[in-house]
């Protein structure tokens, strides 16, 4: 790109002369003290890789060989308990054994990993796959509870606690911590990387999906950077920087376009039954409404005071980075225009704060650290009129992200829900079970599935609408 592309129309520079003489007076009482860096909260840009380590996770030490080793096992002969037929015995007592050794499993102490936050996280990663597995691989269970054996329970519990995060599968096992270097000498790249070391369906199209959202991780650090630059400029009054805040809105302006476009291509490398039927039912968490199974963690406190939902890219760091500083109010606290719909009222609001903490403990100190950030862009937007244009265009840009998310979504998962077409004589007729028994169920929706998801998709799109500053 040529530089001079990026410098600010003169339209736009006269523009910024007089905001800058408007707005002088309030940034000077806003000069920030010193700031913490991204590595305080664990966020890696000086290794580029953001959320994601610095090195891929290492494997247990021996002490722990119990959980690796069924880990191992459990990919090789577990399958969704809901696709096993009856005549499939071979299937069913390898899960029922498979079970009853978790069951006989030790509850071993975590202590001897506190200290060291690699392997915390990879015990965090290992326990939480094993309780999905243990949970789903069971047979003919549809509704009622399952109570999660206190051999994984209580060490999941405790690694949780330390890493403040939530006790079950999240998107940091599955995307941030699921991958090797393809080549140990060579940096952390996206080529270089090896993703879906651990996976449930053993399926290209599930780990494809995290590579997917590996992908926007990794693009993502650029956000970092970006945003780091503008809470590090000596001010954001003068002329100077202004028109830096300029350039930098419009490079994140770009890199969102780069994040709809790799959504977008993840089209051609999952399909929409597979990972309907067969990946995205390993990731359901504890059933909270009237349907589903519930999760008991045996010895563990009241399971309804647990985060036990599941993974999500609702959890993605990246994405609630961009919402924070541009100030996309999901609660709808704000009064802003146009004023939230019904629709938007009767959807989960609260659904983005609650994934926070599925987060890591310390990515969800960053987000507050940048929620309470003595410069919020949305407020300099709005006082400087030069930096309105690119900020409005970066809010136009993660709607369109969100529109786009919206079709992908209701591709996989609404439509997926909807589809009752099964060919005659098609093997998979456990399958067709279930999708009658869930129909029957539930009309139409699984998890986040049919109506509430389009109510959540929409409410928080329609927020990032809102998000955009009037014209004066
Ligand atoms: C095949 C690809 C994808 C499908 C089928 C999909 C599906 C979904 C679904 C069903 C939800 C609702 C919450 C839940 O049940 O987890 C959701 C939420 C969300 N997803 Fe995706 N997703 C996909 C890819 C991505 C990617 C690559 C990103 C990262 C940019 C992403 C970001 C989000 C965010 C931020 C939310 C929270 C709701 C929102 O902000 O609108 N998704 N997604």
């Amino acid at each position: 790109m040529n530089p001079i592309d990026l410098l600010p129309s003169p339209f736009y520079l006269f523009e910024s002369i007089i905001s800058v003489l408007n707005s002088a007076q309030l940034s000077r009482k806003a000069a920030p003290g010193p700031q913490p860096t991204p590595a305080d909260f664990d966020v890696n840009i000086q290794t580029n890789t953001g959320f994601l380590p610095a090195k891929p996770i290492p494997r247990l030490p021996e002490a722990y060989s119990s959980w690796e080793n069924a880990l191992t096992r459990a990919q090789q002969v577990l399958v969704l308990g809901v696709n096993i037929t009856e005549e499939d015995t071979q299937t069913r007592s390898d899960g029922e054994l498979w079970r009853a050794q978790i069951r006989a499993l030790p509850v071993l102490s975590t202590k001897g990993l506190n200290g060291d936050k690699q392997l915390l996280r990879r015990a965090h990663k290992v326990l939480a796959f094993l309780v999905h597995f243990y949970a789903h691989s069971i047979p003919d269970l549809t509704d009622g509870s399952v109570i999660i054996p206190r051999s994984l329970a209580t060490p999941l519990l405790e690694v949780s606690a330390v890493l403040r995060m939530a006790p079950v599968l999240t998107f940091a096992d599955t995307v941030l911590w699921n991958w090797d270097l393809i080549n140990p000498e060579l940096p952390v790249t996206i080529e270089n990387i090896n993703f879906g070391v651990e996976l449930f369906s053993g399926t290209e199209d599930e780990r494809n999906f995290w590579l997917g959202n590996a992908t926007v991780e990794l693009l993502g650090v650029e956000i970092l950077h970006i945003i780091n630059e503008y809470h590090h400029l000596p001010n954001v009054s003068d002329l100077a920087s202004i028109c830096k805040i300029n350039r930098l809105l419009t490079r994140l302006s770009a890199i969102v376009k780069r994040i709809e476009e790799t959504m977008a291509s993840m089209r051609e490398t999952v399909d929409p039954s597979m990972f309907y039927w067969q990946v995205r039912p390993w990731f359901n968490g504890s059933a909270t409404g009237t349907s589903g199974v519930s999760w008991v963690y045996e010895d563990g406190p009241d399971a309804s005071t647990l985060d036990l939902s599941g993974p999500s890219a609702g959890q993605s760091s990246i994405m609630h980075t961009l919402d924070i500083f541009l100030d996309v109010d999901f609660k709808l606290h704000q009064r802003r225009y146009p004023a939230p719909s019904d629709a938007n009222k009767r959807s989960d609001v609260g659904f983005m704060e609650r994934m926070r903490r599925y987060m890591p403990g310390e990515h969800r100190d960053y987000l507050s650290y940048l929620a309470n950030t003595s410069r919020p862009v949305r407020d300099l937007a709005q006082r400087t009129p030069a930096v309105k244009e690119p900020y409005n265009a970066l809010v136009l840009a993660l709607k369109k992200l969100r529109d786009s998310h919206m079709r992908i979504a209701c591709l996989y998962v609404v439509s997926m829900s909807r589809s009752t077409k099964v060919p005659p004589g098609c093997p998979m007729f456990a399958m067709m079970r279930r999708m009658e028994r869930q129909q029957s169920q539930e009309g139409h929706s699984t998890g986040t599935g049919g109506n509430s998801l389009s109510l959540l998709l929409k409410s928080n799109r329609d927020a990032t609408t809102r998000t955009a500053l009037k014209s004066n």
